[in-house]
Formats: structure tokens, sequence, C-alpha cells
């Protein structure tokens, strides 16, 4: 209540007039205390009504209302009391609140905002007493933080005139109105003010008969513009159909029914749970919709109860408030749509569910809207927002959309067999069938894809100089086969390096090598990504690639994500350099990582500034600021997906910038670079996870794709086993690992973690098992390699095992990139379940890297997790298992954390089934820049373009 509007005046009068001591008194302890407690306030409140001759608030109410309406006026001067008084202010000074919300009792809340219903009531019959103002403040400032949108739309609607209110049953206050506003007035003056595409960026405050509060619990939920609002797509639909079939255990199946009960239980001491019974009338097993008259009707109905039940463990669970919370969130006679997996009780039409959704109806005509013919969208809630509040409000805004908003200009939708984008908005929101609502699918994640791909494409396109150019590009993408440069025509440091390789390249090898020296032959910097099963060797491919800019008198910089394999990859570069015959070509090559002392990484960052360095193996100390070189012309980055776009960007700083201070400037053999010398260098990305062409569009549209589809010939098929992890098991796996050691092979044992942990007992940890496998294997040396050890050591580990210091390296996933070591034969994977199906092809991908037959043995923990290992049993095929793991896993499993960051949202799509989608987005975009280099002929897609902020390169 606002103190000053409407006691202070009253107490001050009858303080300064009859020098009253309590109402002085009074005054004094609010001035003192102007935060004092409820309680504190209450008491107050209380003495100061009976001080001022009421009987009780709701008297002084009523009194203070009849007053202010009948021109009641107090002359008494205030200013005096405010001087008196300082903290006690009028006008436009904070209020004192003798309520709070937070402390005050939603008994005596309720209590008081129904008291001043009642008075609003029998005052608003009397047309003299309707004063808005007065009973706003009043209500608003009784229950302050309640200034919401019921209210205001009181205050609003008594404004407009319209007398029509209605109150709704419940414990707070709340309004209704009979009739909103008309939508069409408010398309109309929206449809004058701005061109109809742009009703989607509107504020959502745009749908009309939206209250205050409504419109701020929106906006505080995300939904901020109507698009926002549209794009929360329904999670499913009920279809009441589903529950005419017979039930059996296991199935899942969608209810409609009435909560006969809800009960919070506590079953021990931590332990509790929620049953809510549900009672819903399905079909006589066996029974058809067709068999049904009217009159048998009922006959063939059954009444089955559906037991609910959530379980919670924890002291903090059982407490009796907590339980009651829960019990009172399902209130008896509700509608409800339930969805969820069944299992059947030994009581006959008794089912029960634990795994479940429970969407509450708004009435029972909503449960027949949801009947056979009709799907019933079920929203996901969103920040507290409930679904059918949600499905109310996207109906309102479905109303005022035009039907012109679509971008997408016709003869593509034509073209691609698109509906429009009205039609898609309500058919996924209000499909009357199954196929209204997959077309309608089919639009919008057509338009989730098409606006990436355009985004990407047009944001090379802009990175281009000349139109020939621009074609060019677009070309290249329409039509996928790749031009390549023939062997003679390399340069001779490549024709040079490539004699010394101890074997020859495979057909996809060279066939890759010759596709990306056509690349960096071009004046336009490449952006290649370059993939192919593990072990397929991509490394030797990024070398010669290296060779072929160094030859042409640039640098090169290979960045990879750990020190292990930048030592790795430096010492086997160098053996090859070594081979070669002419020892006197042998290029520079030096290796840069944090381990680098800091004398050295002077003298080698000097060496790159000068051009005395041609290439450079590191790791993220390639990318600091630091690092300057002379003539950078590739950056072949490894494992990729282990580096963000910036990281992979920051190449584009470090741009060719002296070319006459180039050492080999004499070596150049082709005019490619003529003119050039501001180009960013070129990327070469590689990836070893393979990933399906879908995924890699999706992660990488900007990016043309080389893929190795071939291994080094003489490689023998990894034999893979699977076997749970008990007593006999791992008696089997001993054995088969020491036959392994005695005929001379080498052992990966591979871990979920490092340390044993409390919470997962059943993980076997790297650490923990040392002792026990060195005991075990007593006649051969273990060794220990995980990401928690320093640089030095890991690379010791990693140089012993090679070696053949140690026979048995326990690791963690550390090995899983990268790490080459061709004579190790054996991997035991521990607790197998624990990892990807691409995570393990790639972890076998360690052994069987030699002439070697190897084996892989997969431990599982538990036999349920058996049968989703053998696949791995069954195929070696990268791209076969990625394209497996995307389907049962989705997209953000199958990449790993690190690498599904990088993956663009999509929030209807999902790449695991959606592919072919992908792919005519793809040709879509490529029409429509083909048509307009800058989108300068569409206007509307280019709107929208900037809207949907897909320039954000690759998501992150
Ligand atoms: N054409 C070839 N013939 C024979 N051996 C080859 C050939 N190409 C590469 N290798 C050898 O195969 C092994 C694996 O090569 P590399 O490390 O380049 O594979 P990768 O594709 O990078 O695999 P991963 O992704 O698993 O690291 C290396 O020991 C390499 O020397």
């Amino acid at each position: 209540m606002r103190f000053s509007n409407f006691f202070f005046p009253k107490i001050s009068n009858l303080y300064f007039r009859s020098k009253h001591k309590s109402s002085g008194k009074f005054l004094e302890k609010v001035d003192a205390q102007r935060k004092a407690k409820y309680p504190d306030r209450s008491k107050l409140l209380k003495k100061v009504t009976v001080l001022l001759g009421y009987d009780g608030i709701d008297d002084s109410i009523d009194n203070e209302l009849c007053e202010k309406c009948n021109g009641g006026k107090d002359d008494f001067d205030v200013s005096l009391a405010c001087k008196r008084f300082p903290s006690i202010s009028l006008g436009f000074f904070p209020p004192v609140e003798l309520y709070d919300e937070a402390t005050c009792s939603s008994m005596d809340e309720g209590l008081l905002a129904s008291q001043l219903y009642q008075q609003f009531l029998a005052n608003s019959s009397d047309p003299k007493l309707v004063d808005p103002d007065s009973l706003y403040e009043t209500w608003t400032s009784l229950c302050p933080g309640r200034e919401d949108g019921n209210s205001s739309s009181l205050t609003e609607h008594m404004h407009s005139g319209s007398p029509t209110l209605k109150p709704k049953a419940g414990r707070n206050l709340e309004f209704h109105l009979d009739e909103p506003v008309s939508a069409t007035t408010m398309l109309e003056t929206q449809n004058t003010a701005a061109p109809m595409q742009d009703i989607l960026d509107r504020s959502i405050n745009c749908i009309p008969g939206l209250t205050k509060r409504q419109y701020s619990q929106l906006e505080n939920c995300g939904f901020h513009t109507l698009r926002k609002l549209l794009h929360h797509y329904p999670r499913t639909y009920a279809n009441l159909q589903n529950a005419e079939v017979s039930i059996d255990d296991g199935q899942y199946l969608i209810f409609v029914g009435k909560i006969l009960s809800s009960r919070g239980i506590r079953a021990g001491y931590s332990f509790s749970f929620l049953e809510v019974v549900v009672a819903c009338e399905v079909m006589q097993n066996g029974s058809t919709s067709e068999c049904i008259v009217d009159e048998t009707e009922s006959r063939k109905l059954r009444t089955i109860h559906l037991h609910l039940k959530k379980f919670f463990r924890g002291t903090r669970f059982t407490y009796q408030p907590f339980l009651r919370s829960l019990e009172s969130k399902h209130k008896e006679g509700d509608v409800v749509c339930i969805s969820g997996k069944v299992r059947t009780m030994r009581t006959k039409d008794h089912y029960e569910m634990r795994e479940y959704t429970l969407d509450t109806l708004q009435d029972e005509e909503d449960s027949s809207t949801c009947g056979k013919e009709t799907l019933y969208p079920i929203y996901p809630s969103k920040g507290g927002l409930k679904p059918n509040y949600l499905k109310d409000i996207i109906s309102r805004g479905l109303q005022i959309l035009p039907p012109n908003i679509d971008p997408i200009p016709e003869v593509i939708r034509e073209d691609f067999k698109l509906i429009c984008l009205r039609d898609a908005y309500t058919g996924i929101h209000q499909p009357k069938n199954l196929a209204e609502a997959d077309s309608a699918r089919r639009r919008l994640i057509f338009d989730e894809f098409f606006y990436l791909q355009l985004g990407r494409l047009y944001q090379m396109l802009e990175g281009l100089g000349t139109k020939l150019e621009k074609d060019g590009l677009l070309d290249k993408y329409r039509k996928p086969e790749l031009n390549a440069v023939l062997v003679e025509d390399w340069s001779t440091l490549t024709k040079e390096f490539l004699k010394a390789l101890p074997y020859s390249l495979t057909p996809s090898q060279l066939s890759s090598v010759s596709q990306i020296i056509w690349d960096l032959k071009r004046p336009v910097p490449m952006n290649r990504l370059l993939q192919g099963d593990v072990g397929c060797g991509k490394t030797i491919v990024a070398f010669l690639a290296c060779m072929e800019v160094i030859g042409s008198g640039y640098q090169a910089a290979f960045m990879v994500p750990t020190e292990l394999l930048a030592v790795q990859h430096y010492e086997h570069l160098l053996k090859l350099l070594e081979n070669m015959e002419n020892r006197q070509m042998a290029p520079s090559v030096v290796l840069l990582t944090g381990s680098t002392s800091s004398r050295q990484s002077n003298i080698i960052r000097e060496g790159l500034k000068n051009g005395d360095i041609s290439l450079v193996i590191g790791t993220h100390s390639l990318i600091a600021d630091k690092v300057e070189f002379s003539s950078l012309r590739i950056a072949v980055i490894d494992e990729q997906h282990r580096f963000g776009v910036i990281q992979r960007g920051l190449f584009n700083s470090k741009l060719y910038f002296n070319p006459a201070s180039l050492k080999l400037e004499s070596a150049k053999s082709d005019d490619s670079s003529k003119g050039d010398n501001i180009m960013a260098p070129h990327v070469l990305a590689m990836s070893a996870t393979p990933i399906p062409r879908t995924l890699a569009l999706a992660l990488y549209g900007d990016m043309s794709l080389t893929q190795i589809t071939d291994l080094p010939p003489g490689r023998i098929p990894i034999e893979t086993y699977i076997i749970e992890g008990n007593e006999d098991g791992f008696e089997i796996v001993y054995k088969m690992m020491l036959d392994e050691l005695d005929a001379g092979g080498k052992v990966y044992l591979v871990y979920p973690v490092i340390e044993q942990s409390e919470q997962l007992p059943q993980l076997r940890a790297a650490s923990a098992d040392l002792k026990t496998i060195s005991s075990r294997f007593a006649g051969y040396n273990c060794g220990l390699l995980h990401g928690k050890m320093k640089s030095d050591m890991k690379d010791e580990a990693l140089r012993r095992f090679r070696s053949g210091e140690t026979n048995i390296l326990l690791s963690t996933q550390v090995i899983e990139i990268g790490v080459d070591v061709p004579d190790a034969s054996m991997m035991v994977v521990m607790n197998a379940e624990r990892f990807g199906i691409a995570q393990l092809h790639q972890l076998r991908g360690r052994v069987g890297r030699g002439d070697r037959k190897s084996k892989c043995i997969l431990v599982a923990s538990t036999p349920s997790s058996l049968n989703r290992l053998k696949v791995l049993e069954k195929s070696s095929d990268g791209f076969q298992l990625a394209s497996m793991d995307l389907v049962l896993r989705g997209p953000g499993d199958l990449l790993g954390k690190k690498q599904s960051g990088h993956l663009p949202e999509f929030p209807i799509a999902r790449l695991e089934i959606d592919g072919n989608i992908l792919q005519e987005a793809h040709l879509a975009a490529l029409k429509i820049l083909g048509e307009s280099h800058d989108l300068g002929s569409f206007h509307s897609l280019k709107a929208e373009l900037s809207m949907r902020q897909p320039l954000s390169p690759l998501g992150d």
C-alpha cells in the first residue's frame, strides 16, 4: 500500500491537529524504519486503521475509496508533515511499503485480494464509484510486485470503456477479457507499418490481447519476437488412436485421461515417490474403431488405470512440504495427456509408467480435439511456462500471420516442392493430419539448412574479387568433380620427397595430393577438409602439400592439438627427409610447442620471420601473436575439430607480407603467386573421425571435401572381440594378452578414467590398475600415459613403448588421436561401453598400422552393452560406423563435445535423418547465388539472412 498516498495525510492530519501521541509515535517509527518486517508492518497497519477510527483494513479502504470517489478533500497541508518526517515523502518518491509480497503469507494476500475484489464488485455497480486509477492503485499497492498484466488489462479495459470483466476462480485475482482485441485490426495496422516479412521480427507484444504480465513472462523466457515464439515447435503430437491399440508391456503409448489422485509418499529414510493415478478409457482389446456403433460404444470401452511414478532418492526429498508441493502439481479431475512407456501390473487393467510426460489439457473439450482425426501438439515447457499456455499464445500468434511472409522465391519453392512459410507455421503448430505436419516440418528444416548454406556461400563469394572467380567457385560447388595436377607438374621438391617415401602412395592418396596441389596453384585461398578412415595415411598427403608450397618459395605451418602428436609428426618428417637423395633440397623444419624453451622459441620466431625456416610443426603456440611468418602459404590443421574456427582463422592474420625477403625466391617454379602476396594462406584441415557427408556439409559447409577411401596395402584386418568383463572374461583377456606378449607383440590397455572414483566404482582406472597389471605380467614392463602427465613424461612414456622398453602401455583416451606405433599389435579397452562407436573405432585404429596381425578386445562391464558393441565386430569401415553412430546417438555424441560445439543449432532438423534436405538446401543456395552473387535481386532473402545471423562462421 502506498503509505504516502493513503495513510500519511490522514495520520499527519491527526497528529498535527490533535497532537495525538500514538500517531506521532507511529510516524516516527515509520520514518525510522522504512523497511519494517511484515509482522511489524501488519501490526502497524492495524493500529493505524483503529487510530483513524475505522473498524479494520477493509473498512478503511471502503471509506477511503468512497471519500475519494465522492470528491472528498483533505485540506491539511502535508508539506508540514514532510518536513517533520523527512523519509516519509509524497509525490514521486518511492512508496513506504507496508506489505512485502515475499514475506507476506499467501493466505493473507489471498484474503486481502478477495476482500478488495468484493469491494470492487460492490463499488463498480455504482457508476459514480468507478475510479479506475484509484482502484488500480489500491490493488497494486496492496499486492506489491503484482503489477501484472491482469491488473493492467483491467485498467486498459476500463479505460477502453468495455465493461465486460470476468473474474476467474482462484487464489489470485484474475480478470479475463471476454473479447480480445480483433486480430485483423491489429494486422491491418501492422501491415501498413512495415513489410509483411518483418512481422516475424516484431516484438511479441504485437500479438493482440496479450496482457502486460504475459508479455513480460514471454520476454523473460526468451520469446522476444514472434519468430522466436513460432520456432518453439511441438515436441510431439498426441493422437488418441494410439490408445486404441491393445496395450502390451514395454510399449510407448499416448493416453488422455482424468487424474484420480496424486500422492507424494515417503517410503524410507531417504526415499520417496510421487504416484499419480489416471483413469483412461480405451477400447477393449481387439476392437477397432470401425466396429463401434453408437449404442455399443460404451460397451466397447474399458477403463484402465495408469500409475505414473516418479522416484526420489535423498533425505531432502522426503520432507512433507516437498511431497505436498509435488502432489499439488497434479489436481484431481484434471484432464491430462500422458505419453510414455507402459508396464503391466499384476492387477488387471492397471499399468505403471515410470518414464512419461504429462501435459494438462485445458478442459474436457481439449481431450476431444485430440481425438481420432486431430493431432494435439504437445510443447516442451520453457522457463516455467506451461505447454498449454504456450500452445494458446502460439495459436494467437498464428492468427496474425499474413500470407505473404515468405522470403524464399516462389520458383525455388516450386523447384524443391516446398509449401509456403505461413502454411508451414500453421502446419507445424496446428496440423490437421500427420502429412500436413510432415510437409511443414520439411519446409522448416529446409529453411534451417538453406540459410546456413546461403550464409556460408555468400560469405565466401564476398571474399572473392572478380565475377569470374565467383562463378568459378559456384561452379566448383555445383560440379564437385575435381581438377587435379599430374605428378609431372608438381614442384621439384615435392617430387624428390615423393621419391624418398618408403612406400608408394595409394590411388586415393595420390588423387588427394593432386587435387590439393591444383587448389594450391590457384590465386584463391583453399579451404579443404581431408578426411579418411583411421590409419589411411593422411599425414603424408599433408606433408606433400607442404612440400609443394615450400618448393614454390613459401612457408608452411602444421598445427596439431597435442604435443605428443607434434613430436611424432616432427620425428616422422625428419626421418623421411633424411631419406631424400638430394639432401641439400630438404627444407628446414622446426618444432614449436609450449614446452619449447624460450630461447629456442625466440630463435624459431626469428627464423620464421626472416624466412630461414620453411616448415614449422607445433601446437597452439603457432597462432600466438608473437609468431610472424615471412611468407606463410599453407596452414595444415590436424584433428581440426579440436580447434575453434577462430583459432583456424588466426592463420589468416599471418599474411604473406614480404616477398622480397624470400629465401627461396629463385625456387619459384610457377606463376600462381604473382600478384597475390596479400592472399590469406590456404587451409588444409584434417579430420580423423570420419563423418558422414551430410554432417560434414553441415559442419563445414564452406569447405571442399577430399576423402581418402582406401587403406595402404598389406594391412591385415584387425580381429575384434567383445568380451564381458566378469571374472571369467578377464581371465580370457589376460590369457590373450600373455599370448600376444609372448609372441613379441605390444599391448595398449585403454581405460575410461585415470583415477578410481567413488561415484563410479565400476570403472577401471589406468593409474589404479598399473600395480595389478604389473604384477600379473611380471616378466613384462608396463608404462602409464594419461592427459594429466607433464608433456615430457608423456613423450618419454610413448618413446619407451615405441622403442619396446615397455611392452604394455596403460593409457586413457589420449592415444585416441594420431598416435602411431606401427608394431603395436593388441588393444584392450576396459569399460568399452563408456565410449562411442566412432571413438572405439578410432582407438582400435591405433593397432594394425603395420604388417603384424592385430587384435582389439572390447571389455564390456554389463551384458546389456554387448549388443551395441557388436557392430564393431562386424564392420571396420569408419564411415559406415560413423553413420550408424549418427543414427543411434545423434551428432552430438558422434562428434564429441568439442566438435559438436561447432555444429550450428538446428531446432527442428535432425542431421541423422534429414541429410537429403540438406543437400537440396545446398543446391537451392547455389541457385540463388548463381542468379545474384550479392543477393541484390533478393532483398527479402538478404534481410532474412541477416535476421537469422548465419554469418557466424561454422556456428561458433
Ligand atoms: N601408402 C602407404 N603405404 C604404406 N604405408 C603407409 C602409406 N601411407 C601411410 N602409411 C603408413 O601408415 C601409417 C598411418 O599413417 P598416418 O599416421 O598418416 O595415418 P592417419 O590417416 O593420419 O591416421 P590416424 O588418423 O589414425 O592418425 C603410418 O605409419 C604411415 O607411415
